[in-house]
């Protein structure tokens, strides 16, 4: 766990980056920093391995004040990953990820080794290691950047702004990406996102700062939509905050209606289309999202979503006037 504690960072010429700043940032998980421009994010998160010391207050990391460790022994247990991916230029994107693993003593030919799995795990296949990073797209750099702060198996990760240089298509791809290895890997990460839809969609907490470097709130994504603590936060969350909560919850607990002789099935008993001839559209199962069931609801011919089960048989059905009741109960049971 990394801990902040009573925070505050004041830069010479009196402009205060970080106010008083109390806070928890869960092992193996990932906390998302976010807020407007000059809030303090990329303060807070290079207070983490002294980049910047706090003008007073305490970071501790399980326990251990960074203030009294060594810098070089204290980077060596945090990854850093930056916008631009920061790689060295004139070395080949292998040895910009076998570097770290031989500096911490490995040899050139296991360092090697491990940089081309390293590579392989961030979605890179090996004909990528010996090129520079100028010969990369923006995508492939992020990947090699990931992949570098990866090399040293470091605990914690920081990463500023990692994805934000690259196009929404190709940044969608390396969110799936950065999911998946998070999954796997458990790192406790910190980082910082100018942009609340990928906050909300790669953090498991969110930290919301506001002008001045305050903390305007902090929470899991849900409890950020559901119970936003002031205007400023649903503001920030954005309007359609109800709607994007629905990704949170899933299907399990929404009731359905019998199959009725309009849904057409094949020998299976997979949905094939309503007896008018019209499509079903998509299907769900009880491990979706409320929120595709909305849309599967909204977007179907005749207003009705149709559940299947784990074989695609279909199970149930949900019109779209039972899904309204059953959003109205959600939210009243908050
Ligand atoms: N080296 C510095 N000297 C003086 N003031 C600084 C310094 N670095 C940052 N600041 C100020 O501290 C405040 C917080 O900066 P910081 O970079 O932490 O914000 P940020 O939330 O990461 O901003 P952005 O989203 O624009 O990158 C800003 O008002 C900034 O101008």
């Amino acid at each position: 766990m990394i801990t902040f504690d009573d925070v505050v960072k004041v830069y010479p010429g009196g402009s205060t980056a970080v106010d008083h700043l109390s806070l928890e940032l869960p092992t193996g998980k990932t906390t998302v920093f976010v807020g407007p421009s000059g809030c303090g994010k990329t303060t807070s998160l290079r207070m983490i391995n002294r980049m910047i010391n706090p003008t007073s207050g305490r970071i501790l990391i399980d326990g251990q004040d960074v203030a009294g460790q060594d810098d070089a022994l204290l980077r060596r247990k945090i990854g850093y990953v930056i916008q631009h991916a920061g790689l060295f230029p004139h070395r080949t994107v292998l040895d910009n990820v076998a570097t770290v693993p031989m500096l911490l003593g490995k040899s050139r030919k296991e360092a090697r080794t491990a940089a081309l799995g390293l590579l392989e795990r961030v979605g890179l296949s090996a004909e990528f290691a010996s090129r520079y990073p100028a010969q990369l797209s923006g995508g492939q750099q992020q990947r090699v950047g990931v992949a570098r702060a990866l090399a040293a198996d470091p605990p914690v990760m920081l990463m500023d702004e990692p994805f934000s240089a690259v196009d929404p298509v190709v940044r969608e791809g390396l969110h799936r990406e950065f999911l998946r290895l998070q999954k796997d890997l458990g790192k406790t990460i910190a980082m910082v996102t100018h942009d609340i839809d990928e906050a909300i969609k790669l953090g498991d907490v969110v930290v919301i700062l506001r002008q001045g470097g305050k903390l305007a709130q902090i929470g899991t994504p849900q409890e950020l939509l559901d119970h936003p603590a002031d205007e400023f936060v649903a503001e920030f969350v954005g309007r359609d905050r109800g709607l994007r909560s629905l990704s949170f919850d899933t299907a399990a607990g929404l009731p359905v209606r019998p199959l009725t002789a309009d849904l057409l099935l094949d020998e299976a008993g997979r949905p094939v289309s309503w007896g008018d001839g019209e499509p079903t559209g998509g299907t769900f199962t009880v491990e979706d999202s409320l929120r595709l069931v909305t849309d599967l609801a909204i977007t179907s011919p005749v207003g009705i979503a149709v559940r299947v089960d784990a074989n695609g048989k279909a199970d149930g059905l949900v019109p779209h006037h039972d899904l309204v009741d059953h959003l109205a109960e959600r939210r009243a049971a908050k």
